[in-house]
């Protein structure tokens, strides 16, 4: 069942890019190297900001962003991928309606600027993929996740979706401990969790429209997970989320588990697409150290870009995000290591292969 399934989605990949590679030259069919790409860059760390953990410094995050957006820039052309735009979507500051919140756990005050700046994703993102083209995002923390699951889903209601993280992202704003935002993205998508967005301030928005934005939980699938919280787990339990943790993948290997990932996405509906989101902490801190919210026990450098490889590998991938890479949580040498990371994971999902 699962090579049959293997083989049909790679053949339905090859369909799609030789079609749509068609008077186009020299394009490596192995890849979707003939869309056209943008790359939507997020910065929304808000709530961490306002509980107090220094998490930012704007400056370097800029640059490293646009560090990001700029490599992907210069080798678009030589690694075939045609038209690739980067676009910076501003942060919404308001430092002074946030200054004295004294608790954490306000998401109410907190979500007037993550629910101004995810909508704004959700609308770019939304009008990007109509217009054919393939959504590259880089956070920015994992809140912005709503926006980008909130335009895809508006945009093309059947995609599936690889959620590539440590943890689950799936509280809601009552069952969080931590009251930030990042941890909450999954929970808003699904109306078995939060049935009635137009009840938190600044997310009326999802609400809106005759269909609004919605996962079902057979349509997500978790890689990498290995820190979860109580609540998080009896949710997967309950919905019967796909879930492959670290132990699946020690148990399984990487190899398995994305197979058996993309299968459970692609069984019913070879064409549909996939949205990859990956958060920087799937990968092991020795890798990885410059993020929040780091857990021991992750991918190893290869598994890390295996799970980007392959599912370009499937012809499937329609968009893709990787957040939580935030330069001003390590020393220097972290820093780098993290960043190059997020550089080649960026290559890895815009095509790049080793042959
Ligand atoms: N995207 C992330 N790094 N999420 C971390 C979430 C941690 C914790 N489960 C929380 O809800 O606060």
């Amino acid at each position: 069942m699962l090579r049959s399934v293997a083989r049909k989605t790679a053949l339905a990949g090859e369909l799609r890019s030789s079609v749509s590679h068609l008077g186009q030259a020299e394009l490596n069919s192995s890849s979707f190297t003939s869309r056209d790409v943008d790359i939507l860059e997020k910065l929304l760390s808000e709530e961490v900001r306002i509980i107090g953990r220094g998490f930012r410094n704007e400056a370097t995050e800029i640059g490293k962003r646009q560090a990001i957006g700029d490599d992907c820039d210069r080798k678009g052309g030589g690694m075939g991928y045609s038209n690739v735009h980067t676009q910076h979507i501003p942060s919404l500051e308001s430092e002074n309606l946030y200054r004295h919140v004294a608790s954490p756990k306000t998401v109410s005050v907190i979500g007037l600027e993550v629910g101004a700046g995810t909508k704004a994703l959700a609308d770019l993102v939304e009008s990007r993929l109509k217009l054919g083209r393939f959504p590259l995002i880089l956070g920015g923390d994992h809140s912005i996740g709503i926006g980008s699951l909130a335009g895809i889903l508006r945009a093309r209601p059947n995609t599936g979706v690889i959620w590539v993280d440590a943890h689950a992202d799936l509280n809601t704003p009552s069952s969080s401990d931590s009251g930030n935002m990042h941890g909450m993205p999954l929970a808003f998508m699904m109306k078995e969790l939060v049935p009635d967005r137009s009840v938190i301030p600044g997310f009326e928005w999802l609400e809106k429209g005759t269909s609004p934005p919605r996962l079902s939980p057979d349509s997500l699938v978790y890689v990498g997970l290995r820190d979860i919280d109580k609540a998080e787990r009896q949710f997967i339990r309950k919905l019967g989320i796909k879930t492959f943790t670290m132990y699946d993948i020690d148990h399984l290997g990487i190899g398995r588990v994305m197979d058996l990932a993309l299968e459970h996405l692609l069984k019913h509906d070879f064409d549909r697409p996939i949205h990859l989101s990956y958060d920087i902490d799937a990968v092991d801190p020795m890798h990885a150290p410059a993020t929040g919210t780091a857990v021991r026990g992750g991918l190893t450098w290869r598994e890390a870009h295996f799970v980007a490889e392959h599912v370009v590998q499937s012809g499937a991938l329609a968009s893709a995000e990787i957040v939580e890479v935030n330069a001003e949580l390590s020393d220097g040498r972290g820093a780098s290591a993290t960043v190059e990371l997020g550089h080649q994971l960026v290559n890895a999902l815009l095509g790049e292969a080793m042959l």
